[in-house]
């Protein structure tokens, strides 16, 4: 049989993965997919650099529009990342007639929407599991492994690069720039590391696989989403003082009020699964009817596993060509005319636990002056640890964890604290979840 012929946007990280796992697995590939799997063409930035022996038979083109519109090119892989010119190209591969693997999340989460619109008129299919979690098949577990479930919520560690800087700073006691570097290094982090650090990655992620799970349009935009920028290797230790890890999660969530929808750093208990997930992998938690709770657990990012991905939606692709699109599995689980946009729920009226980190005066008084406060708004405390001051120091650290509160509650307590005079600076608080429903 004729071989299927696949044109590369961009040779980087993920495009020299997928180029080598192609030429590695070659075969076997070809005997799952029915047919060979050959990179042809690729399209790079810079033609001059010197590329790794699978190169030698991929025809460079210096323009990626004249690979998109190729007639010999039946699937594009768009490996370029960001915004333009990927959803030009994407969108002008479409309307070629040519099938689209995409990696890329941030397009996906900002123009997920129009891009699979256009696809269903024209005919193609449109793969994207390595946008999210890497290497880990979760859009396909989501799609069709539990399609027969309700799925209730999700909650997953899925940003590689934060997580593996987090874990370096626990154990290895590196500063986050060092951290940072070394994920850079290792080709996990974004060309803009700020997505990374600051949430946004995981964010476009949580937004695609609550799309998926819940059957709703994308809505990126209504996620909350705050990073592990701000967070001090203080309350890293001291929250293992308490008995729990760090971890930013992104976390979406069914309530009778609303869809949760939020990316933070949260505190969970040391013995829970997510809280022994370490390094560069990701893991999601799966809340579902029919099943009760799976977790899905392997490399979020990095070559070969980001490649591993990628190449998954390349046989899809190969083995469907012979099928009717109608017939494809819908891209965000629901059919497209049966999607609901579902109400989501502005983080003041999410419910979560807290940790709360002061710095009080070292008087009698003061705690119950804390206390009061948190009693007042209903927000009832689950341990209190307070830490002995330092030679010739007046002020110390008491850290608070509560029970499950409206955030809106805690906002204000905070506010009338960080008011008290025997209080200095800002209160940390940070969101904690045992991940029991
Ligand atoms: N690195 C990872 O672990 C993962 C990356 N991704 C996504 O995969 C995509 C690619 O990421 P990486 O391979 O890490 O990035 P990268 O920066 O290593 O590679 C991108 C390549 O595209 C080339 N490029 C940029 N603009 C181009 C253009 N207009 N025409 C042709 N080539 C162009 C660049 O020269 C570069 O070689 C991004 O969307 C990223 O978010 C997804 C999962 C994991
Ligand atoms: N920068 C991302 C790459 C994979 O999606 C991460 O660190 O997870
Ligand atoms: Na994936």
């Amino acid at each position: 049989m004729n071989a299927v012929r696949i044109g590369l946007l961009g040779l980087g990280t993920v495009g020299g993965g997928t180029l080598e796992l192609l030429a590695r697995n070659g075969d076997e590939i070809a005997r799952r997919a029915g047919r060979p799997i050959r990179v042809t063409h690729a399209s790079v930035r810079d033609a001059g650099r010197p590329r790794g022996p699978q190169a030698a038979n991929v025809q460079l083109l210096a323009d990626p529009f004249e690979l998109v519109h190729h007639p010999q090119i039946d699937i594009v892989a768009e490996l370029i990342g960001g915004i333009e010119p990927a959803r030009a190209l994407v969108l002008a591969a479409i309307n070629a007639g040519k099938h689209v693997v995409t990696a890329n999340k941030a397009l996906i989460a900002h123009h997920g929407n129009e891009i699979f619109e256009a696809a269903r008129r024209a005919g193609v299919a449109v793969g994207f599991e390595a946008a999210v979690a890497g290497g880990i098949p979760i859009i396909k577990t989501l799609r069709e492994g539990l399609a027969g479930n309700r799925i209730q919520g999700l909650a997953g560690i899925i940003n590689g690069t934060s997580n593996y800087i987090l874990t370096q700073m626990r154990d290895a006691g590196l500063d986050f720039a060092t951290a940072l570097a070394d994920a850079q290094r290792l080709g996990y982090a974004e060309a803009d590391p700020s997505f990374d650090i600051d949430g946004v990655d995981a964010a476009h992620k949580l937004s695609i696989l609550a799309a998926i799970a819940f059957g709703m349009p994308l809505c990126f935009d209504q996620v909350h989403v705050e990073g592990i920028r701000g967070l001090s290797a203080m309350d890293v230790d001291y929250a293992g003082q308490l008995g729990y890890r760090l971890k930013l999660l992104g976390i979406a969530r069914r309530t009778e009020r609303g869809v949760q929808l939020r990316v933070h750093p949260t505190l969970l208990p040391q013995r829970h699964l997510l809280a022994q997930v370490d390094g560069v992998i990701n893991a999601v938690l799966v809340d579902s009817d029919a099943l009760g709770q799976s977790l899905y657990y392997g490399a979020g990012a990095g070559a070969g596993p980001t490649a591993s991905a990628v190449v998954a939606d390349l046989i899809d692709i190969a083995r469907a060509l012979t099928i009717d699109p109608e017939h494809r599995v819908p891209y965000l689980a629901f059919h497209h005319d049966r999607l609901q946009a579902l109400p989501i729920l502005p983080i003041d009226a999410v419910e979560t636990a807290f940790y709360l980190r002061l710095t009080a005066l070292d008087r009698p008084g003061v705690l119950a002056d804390v206390t009061r406060i948190l009693a007042d708004q209903h927000i009832s405390i689950e341990a209190i640890l307070q830490k002995e001051p330092p030679p010739g120091e007046s002020h110390v650290a008491v850290i608070l964890l509560t029970h499950t509160v409206r955030e809106r509650a805690v906002r204000e307590a905070i506010a009338r604290i960080e008011a008290l005079p025997s209080i200095d600076g800002r209160v940390v608080s940070l969101r904690l979840d045992h991940l029991e429903h």
